[in-house]
């Protein structure tokens, strides 16, 4: 099954919405595979990010994810990568809809609380970056009454 890297950015922590979050992912039937509290220093940051380097907000964006823990997750389902970004919300908060996470719980689009993978190669290239050690290998027992 497919799997995607979402990332509790540290305002999302800080505003104690890892549980929201999660159960958000939960509710719509995709299963936790990988799950940690970390907190990266900026050359981590800086790797994570290494396609925004030359944006000029880049600087800041770093500043932000270190500027406390994140939490580090694999969410693995059918077409989790995609749905995973319909449930997170456009990237500007003031342009994210209401019912999605930053349309929800978000104002600025430096700190829009959360992080998902855009494309199934990106998620791979993510999951292998925060998850060196590897991730959870089971399935849930729901998975019949998920998928047909
Ligand atoms: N104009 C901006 N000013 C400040 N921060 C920005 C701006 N544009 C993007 N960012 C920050 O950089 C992150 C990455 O930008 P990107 O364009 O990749 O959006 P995204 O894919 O929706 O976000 P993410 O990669 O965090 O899921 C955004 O989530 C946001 O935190």
């Amino acid at each position: 099954m497919e799997q995607t890297f979402i990332m509790i950015k540290p305002d999302g922590v800080q505003r104690g919405l890892i549980g929201e979050i999660i159960s958000r992912f939960e509710k719509k039937g995709f299963t936790l595979k990988g799950l940690k509290l970390v907190s990266v220093d900026q050359s981590f940051a800086e790797k994570h990010y290494a396609d925004l380097s030359a944006k000029p907000f880049f600087a800041g964006l770093v500043e932000y994810i270190v500027s406390g823990p994140v939490v580090a997750m694999v969410w693995d389902g059918k077409d989790v990568v995609k749905t995973g970004r319909t449930i997170i919300g456009a990237t500007n908060p003031s342009a994210s809809a209401p019912g999605t996470i930053r349309g929800d719980y978000a104002i600025d689009i430096g700190r829009n609380i959360i992080h998902g993978s855009d494309s199934v190669e990106n998620a791979r290239k993510e999951i292998a970056l925060w998850f060196p050690e590897g991730i959870a290998e089971w399935q849930s027992s729901l998975h019949s009454w998920i998928y047909e």
